[in-house]
């Protein structure tokens, strides 16, 4: 379990992280979210040792950081969000200098990853792209098979391919109990891996939830095609093929009968889409 509470860290004067809580169970993948500056990096930093918090707790397979930062390292695999390494050493020389690091690297599974992304372990790393480093810093984290992995926006930087790929070696890893935090600006992907997400607001955690209730329970997107009315009550955006509206749980019912006292083409009832529900929470709900 990776467990967070009342995190907060200022920079001297200026703010990091208010008050962020959460807690990932095994098995599953958690979606930090929140705009630039929020605060997504000050948590992992303080999470992985990088940094000290001024107040709070944060515990990682029940050590606490971070006194115990020396276990947890041994038990994470960690993708930061700016990848370095030394720009001379070559990929195959940085493996075998990683592989003394852990007691537990299976050199199949090493290669297995190495083929799957599509490493060139020949390379020197001042000669790499950002996304073929990001390759190596994936490796890196996954290599040793650890139970906890802490992703500081791991698919920046790689094309469509590998991000696929990356998602499959994710979810493999996850199946077997891993505890996986993920940040990400992309809300399409946390989507798509995460199980649960929080999203962090200026520093504080202002909602989390289920990737998928949440979205049944907030409200509906219905498209009305061919149609270019009004429906009393309840304001819509034109598009090309006719006016989409966010209708609110309580009131679909009521929205639907209105709209059959009209003529239009075809209707489609789908849930909003978690870019939706970020956009909501930052632009109206949440001041
Ligand atoms: N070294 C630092 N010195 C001073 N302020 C900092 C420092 N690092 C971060 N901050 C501030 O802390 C706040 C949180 O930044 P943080 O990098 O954690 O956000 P983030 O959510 O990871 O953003 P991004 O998505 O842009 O990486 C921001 O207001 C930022 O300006």
């Amino acid at each position: 379990m990776i467990e967070v509470k009342g995190l907060k860290k200022y920079y001297g004067k200026n703010r990091g992280i208010e008050n962020v809580s959460f807690m990932i169970n095994d098995g599953e993948t958690y979606g930090l979210i929140g705009p630039n500056g929020a605060g997504k990096s000050t948590t992992i930093r303080i999470l992985t040792g990088l940094l000290n918090e001024d107040s709070g707790e944060a515990y990682i397979g029940g050590f606490r950081i971070p006194k115990q930062i020396n276990k947890v390292k041994a038990a994470i695999g960690y993708i930061p969000g700016e990848v370095n390494f030394y720009g001379d050493m070559r990929v195959k020389d940085f493996l075998e200098l990683n592989r003394n690091f852990y007691k537990n690297v299976d050199i199949d599974y090493e290669r297995y990853i190495v083929d799957l992304l599509g490493i060139d372990t020949n390379k020197r790393f001042k000669e790499l792209s950002l996304g073929n480093k990001k390759k190596v810093a994936i490796l890196q984290a996954f290599v040793h098979k650890p139970h906890y992995l802490v992703l500081d926006e791991p698919t920046n930087g790689l094309d469509p391919l590998i991000q696929q790929k990356f998602y499959s070696l994710l979810e493999d890893h996850r199946r077997t109990g891993a505890v996986v935090l993920f940040s990400s600006h992309v809300l399409s992907e946390v989507e798509k891996v995460c199980q649960r997400f929080g999203m962090i607001k200026e520093g504080k955690m202002i909602k989390e939830g289920d990737v998928n209730t949440l979205k049944e329970l907030t409200y509906k997107v219905v498209e009305i095609r061919g149609f270019s009315g009004t429906i009393h009550g309840y304001e819509g955006k034109i598009n090309r093929n006719g006016i989409t509206f966010h209708v609110k749980i309580e009131e679909l019912k009521d929205f639907l009968k209105r709209v059959t006292e009209h003529e239009f083409e075809d209707i489609e009832i789908k849930n909003p889409t978690l870019e939706n529900i970020f956009l909501k929470y930052y632009k109206e709900e949440v001041k």
